[in-house]
């Protein structure tokens, strides 16, 4: 028989497994923070690298011994095999039986899983320069003030924080303008994989390319170099692109797109729009379309990466499989993530179909077309 807990000063009844169930949930979302922390812990220590250099399932003493912790750390074994633990618990690492030395003993060994192979720091596609900018306390400081950025007129609470907004604050701090831009050009990597497998239709026939807003170029590199007879252009901020090098088919061209957008058959926006304002993208859009079109160009058009939200109440439509729902619940949680990322760094936001719909027609455009191939975000073209 269930007892029942009665709140006198409210009028609650809550039975006691749901009181306990409710307090664990609210501990899990108090505590999530350890997750991260505990992984920026790992990945500054080199442990994914370590376990990697070690070719097999790495046991606990030879994990100590290979990490560069103080001698009284490495004393007390429990130290990391905690910090282990909770990261076997968030799918990091996982243990697998190993044969020691020259005995037959079989030992448990940690051996990494497809997401610690991102962490590694030397995989092209690796997360870690995101991971130490976005665990950054310069980064996390943010979000302290979220709700007294809410209650006032400031216009990010990163630029409450900082004082400046995230742009001038990469040219300000270099260390993390270069985190920054590492991060930026590992996302590229993986999604120009996808582009160029999955998509290269999308780019087929075109003359000319510009990848607005294109960071340090890892997108553009790749389309020039997959499409020799494509003329591709970088444009950035000067300071991003100021070092860089062009080649037969790529040019760097520094500028502020809000002045200025060169002409070409395709605008190339990957993750732009959403740091943007309605207001601001629908600016951006209406310049694009100027520059697909100004030289009588009819097949013009303009490309985004972005996300597409899709709610949750549509995704339970799809079916009833438990698995699918799981990851669906996922890829939402994901771009909620993403959406309040927008709220506290720039002035932008995640959208919805109708809304990206309203932007383009806003913007002068006719048609567009969503292609989700990119997991939680899609690639949209845009037609005048
Ligand atoms: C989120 S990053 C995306 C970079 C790149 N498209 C990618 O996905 O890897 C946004 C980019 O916008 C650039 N940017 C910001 N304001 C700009 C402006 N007014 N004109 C041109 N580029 C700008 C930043 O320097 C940065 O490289
Ligand atoms: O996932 C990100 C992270 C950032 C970011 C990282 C480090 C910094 O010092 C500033 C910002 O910015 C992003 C962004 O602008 C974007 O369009 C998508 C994702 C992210």
């Amino acid at each position: 028989m269930e007892k029942v807990v009665r709140n006198s000063g409210h009028d609650l009844e809550i039975h006691s497994t749901e009181l306990v169930k409710a307090q664990a949930h609210i501990w899990n979302y108090i505590f999530n923070f350890i997750n991260s922390m505990s992984l920026k812990c790992a990945v500054q220590l080199g442990i994914p690298d370590a376990i990697h250099s070690h070719g097999k399932p790495m046991t606990l003493s030879q994990l100590i011994s290979a990490l560069p912790i103080h001698q009284n750390k490495k004393s007390d074994s429990r130290l990391i095999y905690r910090l282990m633990r909770i990261l076997v618990n968030s799918g990091f690492f996982v243990l697998q039986e190993v044969v020691v030395g020259e005995t037959d003993l079989l030992e448990e060994g940690y051996v990494l899983t497809t997401a610690s192979k991102l962490l590694l720091r030397d995989n092209p596609l690796s997360v870690t320069p995101l991971l130490l900018s976005m665990l950054d306390p310069i980064m996390t400081k943010p979000w302290h003030s979220l709700s007294t950025w809410l209650q006032s007129d400031d216009p990010t609470p990163f630029a409450a924080t900082h004082g400046m907004g995230i742009w001038d604050y990469n040219e300000y701090d270099p260390r993390l303008g270069n985190l920054f831009n590492e991060a930026m050009a590992s996302d590229a990597r993986l999604v120009t994989s996808v582009l160029i497998d999955k998509c290269k239709s999308v780019l087929e026939g075109l003359e000319s390319l510009v990848d607005l807003a294109g960071g340090t170029g890892t997108v553009a590199k790749a389309i020039a170099y997959a499409f020799p007879h494509l003329a591709c252009t970088v444009f950035d901020l000067p300071h991003v692109i100021a070092d860089l090098q062009g080649s037969k088919n790529l040019k760097f061209v520094g500028g502020d797109m809000f002045d200025e957008i060169p002409p070409a058959d395709a605008i190339f926006m990957k993750w732009i729009l959403h740091d943007w304002s309605d207001e601001d993208c629908v600016k951006l859009l209406e310049r694009c379309k100027v520059a697909i079109t100004c030289k009588g160009n009819k097949n013009g058009k303009v490309i985004l990466v972005d996300m597409v939200i899709v709610e949750e109440q549509n995704n339970k439509d799809i079916g009833h499989d438990h698995h699918a729902h799981d990851h669906d619940h996922q890829s939402y949680e994901t771009q909620l993530f993403f959406d309040m990322l927008m709220m506290v760094l720039y002035p932008g936001r995640e959208r919805k179909e109708t809304e990206w719909a309203k932007l383009f027609s806003d913007a002068g455009f006719n048609t567009y077309k969503i292609t989700p191939i990119l997991g939680v975000r899609s690639l949209i073209e845009v037609f005048p």
